[in-house]
């Protein structure tokens, strides 16, 4: 028996779910990695269910930027007293209790777990450490991580800030910066005896530890509501010749020494290590985010009656379009493709940075362009997933009950935060270029430097249509990508500048980049499932496979070019489309269901686990301060003068 099936549950919803081909426990094992992953967010979910106190007092999208705050610093406050879910051992069961208390309201201390603390971790001496981090982990030490300003975000070789040893600006953006961290990690350029180091990490007290004033000589605000996010004070910082002992530079691999001596790192780029980080992390999280907003959009494609197919044989489930599958299982797919790269990706920050900690750089080039690409890649595909959920659930999406504006607004700063991904897609070009010069390419550009690669795909049909040979199409056409950048770049460079070459070829690069992205992920997709258990493969087949032959019919000009693939291959695909989403289409509700995204993280009306969405909505509206009385003060203030007048001279 389906244990998603229960008593009262919508009918409709309750017939898909009798549909299921597969074990959606077992999905869900896989989907989450492992018996262990599962158990830690069943403690949490029931943690948290039992601790009113660590839940919202009403739904906050009714809240003002005031309640936002308050609602976030309450449950802070909550989780203050149930310090046994932080478990520094236990990153991803805490993790999750971060994620479940805050959701989407982005808590006010965001920045000093996801960044203050880790680039401190990373970036202090020993002794440093041995000072700040037990009373960074205590919670009276709250720091955030302040690097952009307002004339500066991507462009940190040109940071205004600066910290001369012995030695005016304003940081911009940086969560919890505005009113309560009293802490911030300051990245600022570096002079010391007359010579500009470059961008640097200082541990800066920038309020009172007692009074929790700002201290004298730095100025500190927030700077305003944002697209969302607003349970964050985002603020600003403005310093005016404010003086930090020299120790407060982060020494673990560069050093100002009593002299004014500048000590160099073994690779300048290890003080941008706090960004890599959060690049590696972020691409998991962002995809659950978009599995939150196909679960709501599938769900209630099963409950909404629209139209009818056949007059007269009653209204359909609008999930039976085959437009509406169109819109939602790319993404679901998606999900999958995402999530799995982000795991990844996550496995080979933790390795490498171990040898980055042994002082072993060799890879460090490697992962910088792996989470820029990833995570200007999938942060995208999101958004625009988002949006088309949204769109799917017609006007109820619209409206905050079915839970996606919040998602669609919480998202689409991802695009831009941890830096833009235009920028970031540029910088895996920049490690392509240097692999096309490479004579032996490693690892993810192997393919590169394939000389004796096929001149036509060996495409059949899709059923036949093997890992192999889909790896092989998708390396051609990014090899086509890079060397063709490759190419115009040095052929440009014969006529202009180098930065004015690479500046004319930068679309071009960003093309090259995001066919290297999407080969990676491809790859790592196929390597998963067919590690997975055989019951599931069917299932993660069909979602393999709609994902890479959309990605294929939607880029066909790519594989067409030079004759590579013949227009009937491409029509072949998109059979393959078609059959995959009719083999999803009775699985969608149960596919959906394994993410067991639970109701406090999914937050929508619409996506509700019992379909029991009408009833909802009412009982959404009630929040609603207009309905608090029936003719609302306003009427009688404004319009009813108005209409008494012309009445009477009617
Ligand atoms: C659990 C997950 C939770 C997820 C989220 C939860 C919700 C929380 C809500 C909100 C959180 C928001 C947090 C956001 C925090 C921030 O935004 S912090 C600020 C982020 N800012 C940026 O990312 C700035 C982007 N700009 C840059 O990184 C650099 O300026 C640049 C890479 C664009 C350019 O670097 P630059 O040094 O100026 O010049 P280049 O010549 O391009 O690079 C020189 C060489 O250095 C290499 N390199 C550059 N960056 C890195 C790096 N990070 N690591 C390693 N190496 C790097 C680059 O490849 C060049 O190498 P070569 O000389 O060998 O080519
Ligand atoms: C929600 C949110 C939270 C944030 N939190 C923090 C935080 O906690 N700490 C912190 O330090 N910062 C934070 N930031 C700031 C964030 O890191 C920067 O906004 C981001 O790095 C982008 O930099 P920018 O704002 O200077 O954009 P810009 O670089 O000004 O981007 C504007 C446009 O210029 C283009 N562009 C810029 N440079 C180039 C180039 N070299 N080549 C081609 N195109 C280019 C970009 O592609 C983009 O289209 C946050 C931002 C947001 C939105």
């Amino acid at each position: 028996m389906n244990s998603y099936i229960k008593e009262g549950d919508n009918p409709d919803i309750t017939e898909e779910r009798k549909k299921a081909s597969f074990n959606v426990d077992a999905l869900t094992t896989f989907y989450h990695g492992g018996d262990k992953q599962l158990q830690n967010r069943r403690e949490v979910e029931k943690y948290i269910e039992d601790h009113k106190e660590l839940q919202d007092t009403r739904p906050t999208p009714f809240m003002s930027r005031d309640e936002l705050i308050d609602n976030s610093l309450r449950k802070i406050a909550g989780m203050a007293k149930f310090n046994e879910m932080i478990d520094m051992n236990n990153i991803d069961r805490t993790t999750y209790f971060l994620q479940l208390v805050h959701v989407r309201d982005s808590m006010a201390f965001s920045l000093h777990y996801l960044m203050f603390l880790p680039v401190l971790n990373s970036q202090a001496s020993p002794d440093q450490l041995s000072e700040w981090l037990p009373k960074s982990l205590s919670g009276t030490i709250i720091g955030t991580y302040a690097q952009t300003e307002m004339g500066h975000g991507t462009n940190l070789s040109k940071l205004e800030t600066t910290a001369t040893y012995d030695p005016k600006t304003s940081k911009w953006w940086p969560g919890s910066l505005g009113k309560f961290c009293n802490h911030a990690i300051i990245v600022a350029n570096l002079w010391t005896n007359g010579v500009c180091e470059g961008p640097h990490p200082f541990f800066v007290q920038i309020r009172n530890l007692e009074t929790h004033e700002s201290l004298p000589n730095i100025k500190l605000g927030d700077i305003g509501p944002k697209l969302s996010l607003n349970g964050s004070d985002n603020g600003y910082l403005v310093f005016d010749h404010f003086r930090i002992p020299r120790n407060n530079m982060l020494m673990r691999y560069s050093k100002v020494l009593p002299d004014g001596t500048y000590v160099k790192p073994p690779n300048a780029k290890l003080a941008y290590g706090g960004m890599v980080f959060v690049r590696s992390m972020m691409v998991k999280d962002i995809a659950n985010h978009l599995a939150n907003a196909v679960t709501i959009a599938t769900r209630y494609s099963c409950v909404r009656r629209q139209g009818e197919m056949k007059i007269g044989a009653g209204e359909v489930k609008i999930l039976d379009y085959q437009t509406q599958q169109y819109r939602i299982f790319p993404f679901m797919s998606k999900v999958f493709a995402f999530r799995f790269a982000g795991q990844q990706l996550q496995e080979i920050y933790k390795e490498i940075s171990k040898e980055l900690k042994m002082g072993k750089l060799s890879q460090l080039a490697d992962i910088h362009a792996l989470s820029s690409g990833l995570k200007a890649l999938v942060t995208f595909e999101v958004q625009q997933g988002i949006e088309q959920c949204r769109l799917a659930c017609g006007g109820h999406g619209f409206s905050h009950a079915s839970g996606i504006p919040e998602l669609a607004a919480f998202s689409c700063g991802s695009c831009t935060y941890e830096g833009d991904n235009i920028v970031l897609l540029l910088q895996v070009a920049k490690f392509l270029m240097s692999n096309c010069t490479n004579s032996v390419s490693s690892g993810v550009c192997a393919y590169l430097q394939e000389k004796n690669s096929s001149k036509s795909s060996d495409l059949t049909t899709h059923q036949q249509y093997s890992d192999k040979q889909i790896i092989q199409d998708f390396e051609h056409v990014a090899r086509k990508s890079v060397l063709r950048a490759f190419d115009k770049l040095r052929l440009t460079s014969q006529t202009c500048q180098k930065h004015e070459a690479w500046n004319r070829c930068s679309v071009e690069l960003c093309k090259a980049a995001r066919w290297h992205v999407r080969l990676y992920i491809v790859r790592n997709f196929l390597a998963t499932i067919a590690i997975a258990q055989d019951e599931l493969k069917p299932v993660l087949r069909a979602l393999a496979q709609l994902f890479i032959f959309d990605l294929q019919v939607s880029n066909k000009g790519d594989f067409l070019e030079n004759g590579y693939m013949k227009i009937q291959q491409i029509e072949e695909l998109k059979e393959g489309v078609w059959q995959a989403m009719s083999t999803i289409r009775n699985d969608a509700v149960s596919i959906v269901d394994a993410f067991a995204i639970h109701e406090f993280e999914l937050k929508s009306v619409l996506g509700r686990r019992d379909g029991n969405v009408y009833p909802g909505l009412f009982e959404w509206a009630k929040h609603s301060q207009l309905n608090k009385n029936d003719v609302h003060p306003a009427f009688d203030k404004y319009l009813a003068p108005i209409i008494t007048k012309i009445r009477s001279r009617m």
